[in-house]
């Protein structure tokens, strides 16, 4: 797509959603492009007080069918979540609609993310998107066939190559489940690593809850025995405080939900 049709969909600050080139994820500029829209776009605030985003999407000129097909693909992926949602709920022993209350339609913090990674002259020395935790609840993943993803590996911290496989997503668990769950599951680390000699696209899914759920371990899986690792935390604030540290590029870390995990050793 010609740059001055990138330009008029680009995200700035108050309207995050559209087209961007400067990403940083850790404070560490990434190597790619983005295209991030909402599946529903709630209404605009009648005046953007200040600190207020404004999530409309801005769909590029001149793709007849673009805007279509990404409305169908954004309404298969919630199906595709609500599922998963319920079999992760039944993991946990928990009943199936348990979760479902914490992504009201109204009200979600869900988006979906094109990736476009160009090929790059010196692929040793960045990454598409350096090393993280996608911070949500549950992030389907589609990738292309180039290969480029990397998990980090629990037994050993070594970094393995997630092989694409056609017709196939890669489901990443994200930090509101491990703190649901009180760390039973784990959220993935993972990056994108780039090549010289072709680009590579990915499609993530980002399933998120409502902007005033408040996180925390839920409390059928706390008990004396096994009690809350982690403080509770607000969903929103935590999302749109990530987002514009991010578009700041404020040389501070990054808030992560280690933040809010409890010294255990102070829980008699
Ligand atoms: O491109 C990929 O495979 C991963 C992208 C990713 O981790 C992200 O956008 O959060
Ligand atoms: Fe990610």
């Amino acid at each position: 797509m010609p740059a001055e049709q990138k330009a008029a969909v680009r995200r700035d600050e108050v309207a995050p959603l559209g087209y961007y080139e400067s990403e940083h994820t850790k404070n560490v500029r990434d190597w790619k492009e983005v295209f991030d829209f909402v599946p529903r776009e709630p209404p605009p605030p009648a005046a953007v007080a200040d600190g207020e985003l404004v999530f409309e999407n801005k769909w590029p000129q001149g793709l007849p069918g673009f805007r279509v097909a990404m409305e169908e693909y954004a309404k298969a992926m919630e199906e595709l979540a609500l599922k998963l949602l319920e079999l992760i709920a039944r993991s946990l022993g928990l009943r199936p609609d348990r979760l479902n209350g914490f992504f009201k339609d109204d009200d979600q913090t869900t988006f979906l993310r094109l990736n476009h990674y160009p090929p790059c002259p010196s692929p040793e020395l960045v990454l598409g998107v350096t090393r993280h935790k996608d911070a949500g609840a549950l992030t389907i993943l589609y990738q292309d066939d180039v290969g480029g993803l990397d998990v980090r590996r629990r037994s050993d911290g070594e970094w393995v190559r997630v092989r694409p496989v056609p017709g196939s997503f890669v489901i990443n668990v994200g930090d509101v489940i491990q703190v649901w769950s009180n760390d039973r599951y784990e959220s993935a680390e993972h990056r994108a690593s780039v090549n010289s000699h072709e680009q590579r696209f990915s499609l993530p899914y980002f399933f998120n809850p409502g902007g005033d759920v408040m996180v925390e371990p839920l409390e059928e899986l706390v008990s004396d025995d096994s009690p809350p690792r982690y403080e509770p935390y607000n969903w929103g604030v935590f999302f749109r405080t990530k987002r514009s540290s991010n578009f700041k590029k404020l040389a501070v870390e990054n808030l992560q939900i280690a933040h809010f995990r409890k010294d255990l050793n102070s829980i008699a």
